[in-house]
């Protein structure tokens, strides 16, 4: 092939535009990034050559090498891995492969900082290299083709890259990274060396460096043709817990997470019995930027005895475990998996299922040892756990104790058992209302009789919650019971008064509840006396078993069909409005608004906002 010159798709441009201007601060990570591809591509090779051992050709032992070269101003990162073919290397070296790409380029503020995190979870990889050079050369021969169908491939990292073919003996890639001025530094065995072993450490195959030898006559260190191991070469979860440095689980996980950070908790287990496996899984501190895409599932690994079998396994954990990263090493597996079977594997199930135990008691240790780390959890990953309420019968009741809500007493982190232990003598039911909002929910008249009775309600405002709820009755034995729904029964918490008061009511405003009903009859399926209002003159109810009006505009708002149903408008007997209603001239026209303005105390939308607002302007002029 001729030299030819192609541009780098869209993306790439932009990507690299950002590595330049926004990596700056955390440079040496283009190392890791280098080697974690070397890594991969061993890996690649590694599960090829299981079906073609020759493509191992005359050297089995897979390795990554690293060296510099000061006068040239060069780094080189060396695998025999799998190597790539032209194609490949236009391909994968051009544009950007990943799904999400558009929606991460979309993600950027253009706040050179912010938009750093982002880049460092959605992993530069290759590109990173551009941080600190201004060409980057990869010579490669894919493994098992001939010499002369080597390629090298050059860019400057601006609009477009070269490639042509090359004549290489060896497999595998050359990556050599032309240094930026000012970047000398990196030309260096210790630093080189400091930062393998700072990022790399972990990596399961040897990294070797060449060795450097005091030189008396020259005063200074001269390298020698010798090579050497510089890391432990040893996957770090077949290590035992009790070698293993805090440092060292940490870096682990930035490099299978991409997060800066360091995670939240981690659990490392070698689990024996039916199914023989170890674990390693961490929850991280933060929630990436695509949490909400259920199809993204980037978290789990899958080794099978050591070997890498594939990213992103999602069968190893239930989908409302999305955001937990980490790796799972199987002794059952054959090495020839794939995702197919995956699915049906009762190894796979055994795995999911003692996984799924482990991050529910690593959340339950926060809960109860950490509140402080289990409450940012919450903040970040809350949403998602709902999710399990619905999909894992089995955890149910552990993830039901797992729930964190706001109430009319705390803002927020009240659990189930908090609540339950607050309850009043005789109150036989947990409470809840649903809102969009924090403040429509604490606002809702529907709660003026409990704060009235000092009466504690959950406030849910997740999307979630409604759905959740569909598979949630009850806590401890406690029913849930929504405040919004049916007629208020506050059982044993009435007084004998107030229930009486309430049915004399009844009875004596039922010409009023008749006309009500007459005029608004299109709107409301029935018109009540409630005892559950205090200061509002009415509130909408849904009746028991039916939807909530929350949940039918959520569905609608997701372009869904929910069924048209009608609330009930309850009224307060005891409110003026209500009172001077009886005897008005303007019936049919404060009866609209009555309405009306129940629903919008909900959080609902007119139908006709023109229309109440020209019936609100007759009575402010009348
Ligand atoms: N040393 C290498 N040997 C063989 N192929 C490589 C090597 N380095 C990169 N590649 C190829 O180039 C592709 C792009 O690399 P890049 O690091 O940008 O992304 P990635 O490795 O797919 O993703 P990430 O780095 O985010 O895990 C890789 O998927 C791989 O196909």
């Amino acid at each position: 092939m001729e030299k030819q010159t192609l541009s780098f798709q869209a993306e790439v441009k932009q990507l690299l535009h950002l590595v330049a201007h926004s990596l700056y601060s955390n440079k040496e990570i283009f190392l890791r990034e280098l080697i974690s591809n070397a890594s991969d591509a061993c890996d690649k090779l590694r599960f090829e050559a299981l079906n073609q051992n020759s493509l191992y050709e005359d050297q089995p032992n897979l390795e990554v090498r690293v060296s510099f070269d000061k006068a040239a101003r060069t780094i080189t990162i060396s695998d025999n891995g799998i190597g790539l073919s032209s194609e490949e290397a236009i391909a994968n070296l051009g544009t950007i492969a990943k799904s999400g790409t558009r929606e991460f380029m979309d993600k950027l503020s253009g706040d050179q900082q912010k938009d750093a995190q982002l880049i460092g979870q959605f992993g530069v990889g290759f590109y990173s290299g551009f941080i600190v050079a201004d060409r980057i050369t990869v010579e490669s021969r894919r493994a098992g083709a001939r010499p002369e169908e080597g390629v090298r491939w050059s860019s400057q990292g601006t609009g477009d890259f070269e490639v042509e073919t090359l004549t290489r003996e060896r497999r595998g890639t050359d990556v050599i990274l032309h240094l930026r001025e000012g970047e000398d530094e990196y030309a260096s065995t210790w630093k080189l060396k400091s930062i393998i072993s700072k990022y790399s450490d972990h990596i399961s195959l040897p990294i070797l460096m060449r060795k450097e030898e005091w030189d008396k006559d020259k005063g200074e260190y001269v390298q020698q043709d010798e090579w050497e191991t510089v890391n432990q070469a040893a996957a770090l979860w077949t290590r035992s817990k009790g070698d293993i440095t805090e440092e060292q689980y940490q870096e682990f996980y930035k490099q299978i997470s991409y997060d800066s950070q360091a995670p939240l908790a981690y659990t490392h287990n070698r689990v024996e019995g039916r199914s023989e496996y170890t674990q390693l899984l961490y929850i991280p501190a933060k929630a990436p930027f695509d949490l909400w895409n259920r199809d993204k599932r980037g978290g789990m690994k899958l080794y099978v005895k050591r070997v890498f079998i594939m990213d992103d396994a999602e069968a190893l954990l239930p989908v409302y475990l999305r955001f937990v990263k980490g790796v799972i090493d199987s002794a059952d597996l054959p090495l020839n998996v794939s995702r197919e079977l995956l699915q049906e594997s009762r190894d796979v199930k055994a795995i999911r299922e003692g996984s799924t135990k482990r991050v529910l008691s690593m959340l339950e240790d926060l809960a109860e040892n950490q509140q402080e780390k289990y409450a940012s959890f919450w903040k970040e990953f809350g949403a998602v756990l709902k999710e399990g309420v619905g999909e894992d019968n089995a955890n149910r009741e552990r993830l039901a104790k797992l729930l964190r809500f706001a109430s009319t007493r705390a803002d927020e982190g009240v659990s189930f058992a908090d609540y339950v232990g607050r309850m009043k003598e005789g109150q036989e039911a947990i409470y809840y209302i649903t809102a969009d909002t924090l403040a429509a929910a604490k606002n809702s008249p529907q709660l003026e009789i409990f704060r009235k009775k000092d009466l504690e309600v959950l406030l849910l405002t997740d999307r979630v919650d409604e759905w959740m709820l569909n598979y949630l009755y009850e806590f401890d034995g406690k029913p849930l019971q929504s405040v919004a729904k049916g007629a208020v029964d506050l059982g044993k918490l009435q007084d004998e008064e107030e229930k009486k008061k309430a049915e004399e009511a009844a009875t004596a405003f039922k010409p009023l509840l008749d006309r009500l009903k007459e005029s608004l009859k299109d709107k409301a399926k029935d018109v009540r006396v409630t005892t559950r209002l205090v200061d509002s003159p009415a509130c909408l109810v849904t009746e028991e078993g039916e939807m909530s009006g929350h949940l039918a505009r959520l569905l609608k708002q997701a372009g869904q069909s929910a069924p048209e149903t009608k609330p009930v408008l309850e009224i307060n007997a005891e409110h003026a409005l209500v009172q001077r209603l009886q005897d008005s001239e303007r019936f049919d026209e404060l009866a609209h608004i009555l309405f009306d303005q129940a629903l919008l105390a909900e959080g609902g939308q007119l139908e006709d906002p023109a229309a109440y607002v020209r019936r609100v302007n007759a009575l402010l002029t009348a």
